[in-house]
Formats: C-alpha cells, sequence, structure tokens
C-alpha cells in the first residue's frame, strides 16, 4: 500500500502540487494557444460553482480549473463534497458542447476517469468510482445556457479522494466508509500528477461523446459496470437485479414485474 506523502497533506504543498500538475495540462492540452485556460486555486467554494458563474457573466472559455480546496464542494443529488488540501483533487472542466443527444455524458466521463486510474476502479451507476464496493470518488456535471439551444456551457467536475475523506454530513447514508487512492497498491497520491493525468482523459472523451454519442461507450462501460447481476434497490424502493446500460445510459433491471429502465438523475442506486 502507498504511502501518503506526508508534504502533500499542508495547505501550501497541495496547492504547489497541483500547480506543478497544472503547468503540465496546459502543456498537454496546448494551451494557450488552443484556446484552453488551466487554472488553480487555493480556496474556491465550489470549481463547478465558479465556472457556472463565469459561464452565466458570458466567459465560455475552455477551461480546467482546479481547487486545493474546497468551502462548498457540491455532489450529485445536492449533497455536499468534502475536499481538503491534500486529502483530495477536486477539478472542473467547462466547455461548450453542442452533442446531438445528451444521455449518457456522465457514463462517458466516468468512463475516461476509471480507465484512466488504476486498475480495479470500476463504475458505480451512474458514474460513482468505486474501489473495492468503497466510494473513491464521484462526478457532476452542470450545464449553463438555453435549454434546447445547440450548444451549451458544461461544467464536469471530479473529485477524487486521494487520502482518507474527512466524511459529509450525510455518511450515514452510505453503507461502507469512502476510499482513497492511498490505499490502492503502489498508487502515488500527488493531486497535480493526477490533475496532468485525468483532465485531458476527461476532454478527449467528451469531445469523442460530441461526434458519437454514448453508443461507442456502452460496452467499455459494461467492463466497468460494478453493479452488473447484483441485486440492487432504487431511493424510489424499485428493487431489481442490475442488466447493463442501455445504448442511452440508462440503468436496466430485472424485477419481478419486468425489465425497468432508470434514467440517471431521477433516482440513486444501491446494493441491497
Ligand atoms: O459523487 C458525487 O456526488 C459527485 C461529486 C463531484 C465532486 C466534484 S469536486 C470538483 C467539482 N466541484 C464541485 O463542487 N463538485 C465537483
Amino acid at each position: 500500500m502507498a504511502e501518503v506523502d506526508p508534504a502533500a497533506r499542508t495547505a501550501p504543498a497541495a496547492l504547489a502540487a497541483l500547480q506543478q500538475g497544472a503547468r503540465r495540462l496546459a502543456h498537454a492540452l496546448g494551451a494557450p494557444a488552443s484556446g484552453w485556460e488551466v487554472e488553480v486555486a487555493a480556496t474556491l467554494d465550489s470549481t463547478n460553482a465558479e465556472l457556472l458563474r463565469r459561464a452565466r457573466a458570458g466567459v465560455t472559455r475552455p477551461t480546467v480549473l482546479a481547487a486545493a480546496a474546497q468551502t462548498a464542494g457540491r455532489g450529485r443529488r445536492g449533497r455536499p463534497w468534502v475536499t481538503l488540501p491534500g486529502q483530495s483533487l477536486a477539478f472542473s472542466v467547462g466547455l461548450p458542447l453542442a452533442p446531438a443527444d445528451w444521455s449518457g455524458l456522465s457514463l462517458v466521463v466516468g468512463v475516461a476517469v476509471a480507465q484512466a486510474l488504476p486498475t480495479g476502479v470500476r463504475l458505480k451507476w451512474p458514474n460513482d468510482l468505486w474501489w473495492q464496493g468503497r466510494k473513491l470518488g464521484g462526478i457532476l456535471i452542470e450545464t449553463a445556457g438555453a435549454a434546447g439551444s445547440g450548444s451549451r456551457y458544461a461544467v464536469i467536475g471530479v473529485g477524487v479522494n486521494l487520502a482518507t475523506p474527512a466524511l459529509p454530513p450525510d455518511a450515514a447514508l452510505d453503507a461502507l466508509p469512502p476510499a482513497g487512492l492511498h490505499e490502492l497498491p503502489g498508487t502515488a497520491v500527488d493531486p497535480g500528477a493526477w490533475l496532468a493525468v485525468l483532465a485531458p482523459a476527461v476532454v478527449q472523451a467528451v469531445r469523442r461523446f460530441e461526434q458519437d454519442g454514448f453508443a461507442p461507450w456502452q460496452a467499455r462501460y459494461g467492463a466497468l459496470d460494478a453493479l452488473a447481476g447484483r441485486p440492487v434497490r432504487t431511493s424510489d424502493g424499485v428493487e431489481g437485479v442490475a442488466d447493463g446500460v442501455d445504448a442511452d445510459g440508462a440503468l436496466r433491471l430485472r424485477t419481478a414485474q419486468g425489465l425497468r429502465r432508470v434514467q440517471a438523475g431521477e433516482v440513486s442506486v444501491r446494493p441491497c
């Protein structure tokens, strides 16, 4: 098991590591000539919230924004997301996007991030990153711009635990404590190094999704699907056995009443 670098626990060290990663990331994205901006903040309320504020103010440059700490980090379904310096990686990718169909975008990002992390990281539908049945990270996608008008500004937030994270106030809802990358054998926990690996993987995947939609990702999702074949219960009380995802990213559930499709955003799903 890799040790957490004690230096990475301090806020200045975590910030310096992120800044170093941001330089490598800028190079990988061809910034600034390519139009990409790469920024690192010591503290923000939320990297997603900041990019959405900018988009609503008319600033829609493609941007990767990372923060060493978030004071009001947010997760899916209105949950808080704790980001302490050196304990977790938090970044958002913001870009104008105009796919023919938005369905499955969050699953595509999950696949891209899971594939870029060490082998063994899997996905709990729709896009929780799991390590041995415990939550290692998550993805929150938000958009700004008129719904239905071709292009919207998409903000893709990624949070990955590096060390064992502080528990959020609603931790009791989770059956098991979260996991951190420090638990994965031989895995470095430098937030800057992971920023430089994960952000380009997200950008590339989102660009492909914009062209080709979710269908080409369905099989890749299946290979990482941690729920496949397991009995699960949705937050609105439906029980069934998870049976993969459809070509639009909907979760297939085999229930006593027949096959049900569950759309991301409608409900949450837990193994039972
Ligand atoms: O699993 C979830 O509920 C999604 C968590 C997403 C957290 C990331 S951290 C970077 C970005 N900024 C936020 O406020 N949230 C996302």
